[in-house]
């Protein structure tokens, strides 16, 4: 299976402190990944490195088979990226929301238009598109934002905390649509998550992170395992970091 995502001894040092430290990672094509770990592990930073949004100060890494530091306009062309935080435009309409992305993606003039409807069809967001975002939920908010990242048609979707803020059933609706995608694109989804029941549900694989290390990888279950009988992925959480999630 190749690597969707591929780093060694990966690093990042702010002045004195390392916030991610030797990362060794292997994530496949087409599977679903989440790094788990506590406020302030390293998470977001190793995710910044990989979309090539901040250089790395030690090792390597390959996105969909590209270098992070070489060839970084590569990786760019075959990745999404949905920060933490909200960033569409409350005063466009969805749809301009993602015309806006498909031409900074140079999505050709010519298949726009089909590019937006698709992205707006695997998020759910048909009905809303001619509306003003500033009238969105939330949780459509989150779907549009993943939407502009889709119009590029990434091989490999990373998405930070993409349900935070959002109530239970905004969440799942979130999580609905990001598992259709993948059901049908295979794309590579690598995320970061507070919440372990929802890493539990979709992932394949997790890592947990902590002080800016890979301490635990592995499926929820296999580790889950290794903890005995019953155990839950929070309880892997605690038994790593000795505290409790949230
Ligand atoms: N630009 C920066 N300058 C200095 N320190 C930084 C910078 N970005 C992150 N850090 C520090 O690096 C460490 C890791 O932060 P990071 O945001 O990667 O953690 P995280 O695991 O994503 O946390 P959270 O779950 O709260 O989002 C923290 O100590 C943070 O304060």
């Amino acid at each position: 299976m190749p690597a969707a995502v591929e780093t060694k001894d990966l690093t990042r040092s702010f002045g004195a402190l390392t916030a991610v430290d030797h990362v060794d990672l292997f994530v496949p094509h087409g599977s679903i990944f989440a790094l788990l770990g506590p406020n302030g592990a390293g998470k977001t930073t190793l995710m910044r490195m990989l979309t090539t949004l901040l250089p790395p100060s030690g090792g390597q890494a390959k996105v969909a088979g590209y270098d992070v530091v070489r060839e970084a306009s590569l990786v760019r062309q075959h990745i999404g990226y949905v920060p933490q935080a909200l960033s569409a435009d409350p005063d466009l309409t969805g749809y301009e929301n993602l015309l806006i992305f498909a031409k900074l993606y140079r999505v050709p003039a010519p298949i726009r238009r089909a590019r937006i409807d698709e992205a707006l069809h695997f998020m759910g967001l048909e009905e809303a598109a001619a509306t003003l975002v500033r009238h969105y939920s939330g949780g459509m908010t989150r779907r549009l934002e993943i939407a502009q990242s889709l119009v590029n048609r990434p091989q490999v979707l990373f998405l930070d905390e993409p349900t935070v803020g959002l109530d239970p059933t905004a969440r799942h609706n979130v999580w609905e649509h990001v598992r259709a995608l993948w059901q049908q694109w295979e794309t590579t989804i690598f995320m970061t998550t507070h919440y372990m029941e929802e890493a539990e549900a979709l992932c394949h694989a997790v890592a947990f992170v902590h002080q800016g290390r890979i301490v635990e990888s592995g499926s929820p279950q296999a580790l889950k395992a290794r903890l005995g009988e019953g155990a839950t992925l929070d309880d892997v959480f605690l038994s790593i970091t000795g505290e409790r999630n949230g």
